[in-house]
């Protein structure tokens, strides 16, 4: 839920991967879980045995024990210095696991386009080579944790033969009883086995550090857009009036270059609004603004009057703007689960009346199992259209006042087009829509056009202003597109 509210911040403006995500939220998690729960069991024990034996040991012979008691800061001074080397092995190897698992995680999500490419062994031997690097680092990481085992095992086995040489020694001039001295002994050995239980259980802390570290590293990220502050507009206020005044921005990731500089414009409450202009000119961009996934630079959007700064984002992206993206995202459920994803709380008839308005019911009607028919990962069971068609299902069941069309007619054929476009007129009707689209054909009939083109509104106004202009970059396009 966390990494989800801090989303565009996470996502789009870090460049990790969703199949890193998956290593940090599984398997550091379990490693971090089964630690603690190694270090807590054992290690308060093995702790609890060390002390008890100290005291017993101080009891036996004070001097003797003061002999050995004072070697212990030099132990753990090395033992830490030891440690923060293998913390630092144990997070790089962790990371490297992290990548080879994000690199296989991509691989297996995109199947189809890396069959189709016949890349198959090229993926594989990526994937290979990111395990061989993690295999190595885990390599490395166990020789040192190893090392650092028989070390401490070595120090441990020299310390009772010291407690025999001065024991001994001590005995020869009768400080020391045999009796005593064999007390002595055994409470060492007692506080070795201990130690050297201590010592794997370090290893494991070490991993389960590291594994915690990674897990915690999300806590303290802080949602550059607060989700749920500010206020909302009472729905019978909200009119849909969207203006763009002088916004000036540039994506976190690339802060050298605006991708707006004084963008003005206006969609009024009620319209259709298109926005049409060469690719990669920002219109998706004023869609994200408009979300608010991003803020402005310098400049303000706002609806009804107001900025956007002051409203809910919550409330804003769940009650008041819709989507339909050019790719729309269905999940691994079935058709009615997918439409309901609109608003859970609607009734099974409203989720059959928005299913068709949006042309849905005349697809589905056909499948042996109807609206319970699972649609596979991503939809991919279900053509294009029908894909698009549910998608619109689930906007008219939102019934958001605000609509953002992204390019939703693009790559139908003629009759599947036809079909989406009744259902998009169906969803439009009554609300302030945003529409963008690269196929001209699809926005002649909007209230408004705007052309985006150097960083700015170029031209503006209805298809038919627009077209009598001579010269103008719209009339261009849409020769260009042979569609008037
Ligand atoms: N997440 C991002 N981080 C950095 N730059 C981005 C990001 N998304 C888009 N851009 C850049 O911002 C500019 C505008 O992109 P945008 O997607 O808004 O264009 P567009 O007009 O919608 O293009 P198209 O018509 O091809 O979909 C492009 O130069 C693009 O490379």
């Amino acid at each position: 839920m966390y990494l989800m509210s801090t989303c565009s911040q996470f996502f789009r403006v870090q460049s990790t991967k969703t199949g890193e995500l998956s290593a940090r939220l599984n398997a550091d998690v379990q490693e971090f879980k089964s630690s603690f729960k190694l270090c807590v069991s054992q290690g308060l024990r093995t702790f609890a045995q060390t002390i008890g034996c100290i005291g017993s040991l101080y009891f036996l012979s004070p001097t003797m024990t003061m002999y050995t008691v004072a070697v212990v800061p030099g132990i753990i001074l090395a033992g830490s210095a030891i440690g923060a080397g293998l913390r630092q092995l144990s997070r790089r190897a962790q990371a490297q696991s992290a990548t080879a698992s994000a690199v296989s995680d991509e691989a297996l999500t995109n199947m189809r386009t890396i069959r189709a490419f016949a890349m198959e062994k090229l993926e594989s031997k990526l994937f290979d080579n990111e395990l061989d690097k993690a295999r190595a680092m885990q390599e490395q990481l166990g020789i040192g944790i190893g090392l650092f085992q028989a070390g401490t095992n070595l120090f441990l086995n020299g310390m009772i033969l010291s407690v025999l040489y001065g024991g001994s020694n001590l005995i020869s001039k009768g400080e020391m009883t045999p009796g005593a001295l064999m007390s002595f002994l055994v409470s060492a050995q007692t506080i070795q086995r201990s130690l050297s239980q201590l010592s794997i259980i370090f290893g494991t802390a070490i991993k389960g550090w590291t594994a915690g570290g990674r897990v915690l590293e999300f806590q303290r990220l802080q949602p550059s857009i607060p989700i749920d502050t500010g206020v909302c507009i009472p729905y019978h206020t909200l009119w849909g009036d969207i203006k763009f005044d002088n916004v000036s921005f540039s994506y976190p990731t690339r802060p050298g270059h605006n991708v707006f500089e004084n963008l003005t414009l206006s969609i009024p409450a009620g319209q259709v609004v298109a926005l049409c202009g060469p690719s990669g000119e920002g219109k998706s961009t004023i869609t994200h603004l408009l979300e608010r996934f991003y803020e402005p630079k310098t400049g303000k959007v706002t609806l009804d009057g107001r900025d956007l700064k002051e409203l809910n984002v919550e409330w804003l992206r769940g009650q008041v703007i819709g989507l339909i993206s050019q790719e729309p995202v269905l999940f691994a459920t079935s058709v009615e689960e997918n439409i309901r994803y609109g608003r859970p709380d609607a009734t099974d008839q409203e989720v059959r009346d928005a299913a068709r308005a949006a042309h849905v019911d005349e697809f589905v009607s056909r499948f042996p199992s109807g609206y319970s028919t699972i649609v596979g990962e991503r939809g991919a069971q279900l053509s294009g259209g029908q894909k698009q068609r549910i998608a619109i299902a689930r906007a008219i069941l939102k019934n958001p006042p605000i609509l953002i069309l992204d390019e939703a007619t693009s790559a139908l054929d003629s009759q599947s087009e036809q079909l989406v476009q009744e259902a998009l007129n169906n969803v439009m009707k009554g609300r302030t829509v945003l529409v963008i689209a690269h196929r001209l054909s699809t926005i002649r009939s909007a209230n408004l056009i705007y052309v985006i083109k150097d960083k700015k509104t170029l031209e503006s106004g209805t298809h038919e202003q627009l077209m009598a202009k001579k010269g103008s970059l719209y009339r261009k396009l849409v020769e260009a597109h042979n569609v008037d």
